[in-house]
């Protein structure tokens, strides 16, 4: 297959996106024109030399970046832009339903009161839903380099919006904070009728997944590449038909990996793992949905049969609910045929 033909393609396949951290999608021409009109002073002098510095070495060396970027963000205004820039983006790439987070720590312990960060990215999503037709689900996640008891609060502050989010995450700094310090905070917010997920298994071992599995109980694994490490894990996500959202240009932005050309996902895929492809902090790491599966599918010379167990499983391991997951499916299938 010519790359413009896969690429055409790629455009073409309605998309799920299930892994995206909406401060992640903070590009640097909004991120200043914010800075400006909230008056924050910026590390950086211009947005090239702050594109410049996203070069990163693992993931610690870019939450550094990611959380000061997320430092210009203080009204419901700007969570708004944010979400609605992302929405607007990952539409033109035929995107018709994420499932997003965001990280209310890393706003809430700078003085920014939750209901500011909800409401703008709310009003969004609502938006979206209304004039680009991209339904959603929001995922409040953890930040896991912090205590348990702030995870708590966190909780006890979102529960007047209960309403409004789908399931809480666990992300920020892997290797040191296992999933097992999480114990409590996820009981409790599976009481609330959160759904759950965690990253798990990006940098940290593949115990790590178990841990999220079975002391957190989620419902699907973030990353997950470390997954083939272990032949029982492997049977287990498949009897259980646990989903991975992987995301490859992160690993490869963040040395998960050296080079597209070592990524497991095929692996993962043909084993029977229900895998996804994600983008996580597209802002950083170089491409959205197309870029993800287009770079991918160069690296890895995935066929078509590939692109559409991918997408369709984008569906599968998605909240919807049974009916419109059918009824995407189905178009994923009417569309490969289409192509044939
Ligand atoms: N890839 C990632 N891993 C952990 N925490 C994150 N927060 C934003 N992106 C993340
Ligand atoms: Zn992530």
């Amino acid at each position: 297959m010519k790359l413009s033909e896969l690429k055409n393609i790629i455009q073409g396949i309605p998309k799920t996106e299930l892994h995206l951290h909406l401060e992640g999608s903070f590009e640097p021409e909004l991120m200043f024109e914010i800075a400006k009109r909230n008056n924050i002073p910026l590390d950086y002098e211009s947005v090239n030399a702050l594109k410049k510095a996203y070069k990163f070495n693992n993931l610690q060396e870019f939450l550094d970046i990611y959380y000061l970027g997320a430092k210009v963000l203080i009204y419901e205004q700007d969570f708004f832009d944010l979400t609605w820039a992302y929405l607007t983006k990952v539409h033109s790439q035929n995107v018709v339903h994420v499932e997003v987070f965001f990280d209310p720590q890393t706003h809430t312990e700078r003085g920014v009161p939750f209901n500011v960060v909800i409401n703008g990215i709310k009003k969004a999503l609502e938006k979206g839903k209304e004039e680009l037709n991209i339904s959603y689900k929001l995922i409040m996640s953890y930040l896991r380099h912090l205590s348990e008891d702030d995870a708590f609060k966190t909780l006890e502050e979102a529960l007047p919006f209960k309403h409004w989010i789908d399931g809480v995450g666990l992300d920020s700094s892997e290797v040191g904070n296992p999933p097992s310090k999480f114990i409590n905070v996820f009981e409790a917010s599976a009481k609330q009728g959160f759904k759950l997920v965690a990253h798990a298994g990006e940098e940290g071992p593949v115990e790590y997944i178990w841990e999220a599995l079975d002391l957190l109980k989620i419902d699907r694994i973030d990353h997950g590449n470390r997954c083939l490490d272990d032949d029982k894990l492997v049977q287990k996500l498949i009897q259980d038909k646990t989903a991975l959202t992987l995301c490859p240009l992160s690993n490869l932005e963040l040395k998960v990996i050296q080079n597209m050309e070592d990524h497991n996902i095929v692996e993962i895929l043909d084993r029977g793992i229900v895998a996804t492809i994600n983008s996580d902090d597209p802002a950083y790491f170089g491409g959205y949905m197309n870029e993800n599966y287009y770079e991918t599918a160069k690296a890895l010379k995935l066929n078509t049969t590939h692109l559409k167990q991918l997408a369709i499983n984008g569906f599968e391991a998605s909240w919807l609910p049974l009916e419109d997951k059918e009824k995407h499916i189905l178009k994923v299938e009417q569309y490969f045929s289409s192509i044939q």
